[in-house]
């Protein structure tokens, strides 16, 4: 289909000799001889682009642009004049004009100019196409009362400019609303970048956040921009804050209040403007009652507290999220339609869910790939999720009565403990050894066959 091309002029000759040319070259070409029609022409036709005279009598070139773009924003507006000032251009191009040529018309320039505004258009629609996409994909699924509460907040809270601090189980979906947040911002068309708190060493801290200049330290080989500046415009994301430690939380605390700061072994100041979100899974007023973080700076952070709901308080939203992970992997790897029945569904109802919707995803992801059934039922599932079988054939800790050393059946008792805790926390070492406490080097031992 070739684009369709509308050209407003009140002077015949020029109108007939663009509306020729222009057909010459394969566009499908309207004319209108004044602002008035034009407007009503772009009603009727929807045309791809304008190509706009500026001095028209009556309605004026201008008045219709801002018309235009009043009604169809999305439609390119070329302006045309012969009296070209930098103020007409200027004044042009502040109410949305793509571009502006003079006469007397080179065809050459003009074919330029509406190639330029319908690449640009279409980019446009592709981006708006992948960010509707990045959206449906980012989306927080579920509408059980604590997560419609939670989407509301989310609403409510993500336009304004004040920070955020989340808080949650792990595995809960804190990310996920940030994300979520920082789209439906005013700051969506910049980054979101993400700092993981407990991963930055106290030494490193000021080089990731502020950056540094070549020769700032031994070592500072190259210029590193930090990442406060590379989320300028947009948003600064602090995962884990409840893990930072005393000493960077201070430093933390003085760029946030003066949204200014220098690269490390620079001396130029630079200004910044994020969005500040945080997240944690700590109780941050009992880290703050026991000293392990900084009132002031929970105060700077908690200008609108969002507070995960754990997967146990709203089971009602287990069949919506199994059928969403389902359908996404089927989607992703090109695989058969695969189900979850009844059983299995009643099931993973009765489960407690320790590692939240992260469980549940790789719960089912895990399944997917290992059943090769078009329906999981209950005797697919891992033995921690089949609650409701009786305990016998539930295997594993029920047979350790029958050993009689108490030494081995202490330890066997450790082994199975930790494998359910595992497959609870999904297979992730780390969860797991985090929720029992202990390293994840024990848990490779206790499990080394
Ligand atoms: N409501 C939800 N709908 C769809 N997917 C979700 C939802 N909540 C969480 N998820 C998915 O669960 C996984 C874990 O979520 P996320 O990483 O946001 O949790 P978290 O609370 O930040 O975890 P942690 O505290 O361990 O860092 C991600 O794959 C995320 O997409």
């Amino acid at each position: 289909m070739f684009p369709t091309l509308l050209i407003v002029d009140d002077e015949q000759p020029i109108l007939h000799s663009l509306e020729g040319l222009l057909s010459d070259e394969g566009f499908n070409v309207l004319t209108a001889p004044n602002g008035y029609e034009c407007l009503k022409t772009i009603d009727a036709e929807h045309p791809d682009l304008v190509l706009l005279d500026i001095w028209m009598p009556g309605l004026d070139g201008i008045e219709t642009l801002r018309e235009i773009k009043k009604s169809h924003p999305d439609i390119p507006v070329i302006m045309i004049s012969g009296h070209g000032t930098i103020d007409t251009a200027v004044t042009a191009t502040k109410y949305g004009a793509f571009s502006f040529i003079e006469k007397p018309i080179s065809i050459d320039k003009v074919i330029v100019a509406i190639n330029n505004a319908l690449n640009f258009r279409k980019l446009e629609e592709e981006n708006r196409f992948l960010r509707t996409r990045m959206i449906a994909k980012n989306a927080i699924d579920g509408s059980s009362p604590p997560i419609l509460a939670l989407k509301q907040q989310i609403i409510a809270a993500a336009p304004t400019e004040a920070p955020i601090l989340i808080t949650g189980e792990n595995g809960t979906g804190k990310e996920l609303a940030a994300r979520t947040i920082h789209q439906f911002s005013t700051h969506s068309e910049s980054p979101l970048i993400t700092v993981n708190c407990a991963a930055i060493p106290e030494a490193l801290f000021e080089s990731e956040l502020l950056g540094h200049e070549k020769g700032a330290f031994e070592g500072a080989k190259a210029k590193h921009i930090g990442r406060f500046e590379l989320a300028d415009g947009g948003t600064l994301f602090f995962n884990e804050i409840g893990d930072m430690n005393l000493a960077n939380q201070g430093k933390l605390l003085q760029v946030i209040e003066e949204k200014r700061f220098c690269r490390l072994g620079g001396s130029r100041v630079i200004d910044v403007n994020v969005r500040i979100i945080a997240a944690t899974n700590k109780d941050l007023r009992k880290e703050i009652e026991e000293g392990r973080f900084r009132e002031d700076l929970y105060f700077r952070l908690n200008g609108v507290p969002l507070d995960m709901p754990p997967l146990r308080n709203r089971l009602e939203d287990l069949p919506l999220l199994v059928e969403r992970f389902t359908q996404a992997w089927c989607k992703t790897t090109e695989s058969e339609p695969k189900a979850f029945g009844q059983d299995a569904m009643e099931a993973l109802a009765d489960h407690s869910w320790p590692g939240n919707v992260r469980e549940l995803k790789n719960l089912v992801e895990r399944l997917l790939i290992t059943v090769n059934k078009e329906t999981i039922s209950l005797t697919d599932l891992p033995t921690p999720y089949r609650a409701s079988e009786p305990k016998e054939a539930a295997g594993g800790l029920s047979d350790l009565a029958d050993i009689s050393d108490f030494k081995q059946a202490k330890e066997a008792f450790e082994r199975e403990y930790i494998k359910r805790r595992l497959a609870e926390c999904g297979n992730d070492t780390a969860a797991a050894a985090k929720s029992l406490g202990v390293s994840k080097g024990h848990i490779t031992r206790i499990l080394k066959p």
